[in-house]
């Protein structure tokens, strides 16, 4: 798939920014602070509902601004088009496919943008919560029974952490259906997010050995947030007292996580930090082959600061596999990267949030 134009109005820097794009390689260059990451948060945004950066939804809308939208049009590998819009009034977000409101979960469900940035480490160093979004975007984008049962754990989740906080005591009869529903739930869910990670299992390897050979075999673990072969149902009722204490619930799908480890690298611990970016890109191109695999199409990717995170022989590699997989490409940088040198590359230049074609 690819996007054939975005708009881009109230976001950061951009008060209101048009980028026609063309398949293949896109480059956007320009000074630090000029709002190139900007144009990829918001190709982001539409597939995730959230930017790739820390930090508040509140911090994209432009200082002074009360509203900011993203309009897209984006084209699939059969030809069929869509015209995706997220837009922000005051706290209401509001998304539509082809001029009808939608569902954020509809929208996203649309299109698939995969990014690599100076934050993936993150995914591979950082805590938990960044592996488990990782891992539930991608199950959400090829398994709909998915969403749904997210939902359902959410809201009971929700519910049962209100009861645990509850000022006066609680009956137990009040817990038991919430704690039902989370145990059905999470059934779901662990079996889509196992179902997930051992199909994404032979993308890790094959890209694991090209990235990072020298580490030996890849292997991807994972946790699914209580013990194996435990009842959570059961498992909930017991650990209710400790959970009273707590305040919050401390076993279930939102304690989940996976890692990749390395035959020769067993503890994350053991990788340097170029290491830990180039797992990190290791993920983020075998989601999107997987993603490529089940859909017929590859995701659009981008590449944020792509010379100042990757050697150049990393970055020619990658740049040459993705254009082998004929993935739309979008690629940030100070200058156009030696990998991107070439004729078929589109480059504009960026400088306080406008825009300009160079090439
Ligand atoms: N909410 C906001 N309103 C207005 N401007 C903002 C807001 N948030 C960030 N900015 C400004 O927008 C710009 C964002 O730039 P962005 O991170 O996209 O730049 P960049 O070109 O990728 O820079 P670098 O090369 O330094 O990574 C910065 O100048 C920043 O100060």
């Amino acid at each position: 798939m690819r996007l054939e134009s975005l708009r881009i109005q109230g976001l950061r820097c951009l008060a209101d920014v048009t980028v026609p794009l063309s398949a293949g390689v896109t480059v956007f260059v320009g000074p630090n602070g000029a709002g190139k990451t900007s144009l990829l948060e918001a190709a982001f945004l539409l597939s995730h509902a959230r930017s790739f950066r820390a930090g508040a939804k509140d911090a994209l809308l432009q200082r002074g601004a009360d509203q900011l939208s993203v309009f897209a049009q984006l084209r699939h590998e059969d030809g069929q088009t869509r015209r995706l819009g997220l837009g922000r009034q005051g706290v209401r977000w509001e998304a539509r496919v082809d001029g009808q409101v939608v569902t954020l979960s509809e929208l996203v469900g649309e299109c698939a943008v995969v990014c690599f940035e100076p934050g993936s480490h993150a995914l591979i160093a950082g805590g938990a919560e960044e592996r488990r979004r990782y891992l539930d975007w991608g199950v959400f984008h090829v398994e709909h029974e998915f969403f749904l049962a997210w939902r359902r754990y959410q809201r009971a989740l929700k519910q049962r952490n209100s009861l645990l906080r509850a000022s006066g005591p609680v009956p137990d009869a009040l817990f038991l259906p919430w704690e039902a529903e989370l145990a059905s739930a999470a059934a779901v869910i662990d079996r889509q997010r196992q179902l997930y990670l051992e199909a994404l299992r032979p993308h890790i390897r094959q890209v694991m050995e090209a990235l990072l050979p020298e580490l030996g075999v890849v292997e991807l673990r994972y946790k699914r947030g209580w013990s194996d072969e435990a009842d959570l149902g059961e498992l909930l009722a017991a650990q209710r007292g400790r959970d009273l204490a707590r305040g919050h619930t401390t076993l279930g799908s939102h304690r989940a996580d996976w890692s990749v480890v390395f035959e020769q690298a067993p503890q994350r611990e053991h990788l340097s930090r170029g290491q830990e970016k180039l797992t990190a890109l290791g993920c983020v191109l075998s989601q999107a082959a997987l993603y490529a695999e089940r859909k017929g199409e590859w995701p659009i990717v981008c590449l944020d600061d792509l010379a100042s995170e990757l050697d150049k022989a990393h970055q020619a590699a990658l740049v040459g596999r993705l254009k082998g997989a004929g993935a739309q490409v979008l690629v940030t940088g100070t200058e156009v990267p030696d990998a991107l040198q070439d004729t078929s590359t589109r480059v504009f230049h960026v400088e306080q949030g406008t825009l300009n074609p160079l090439l």
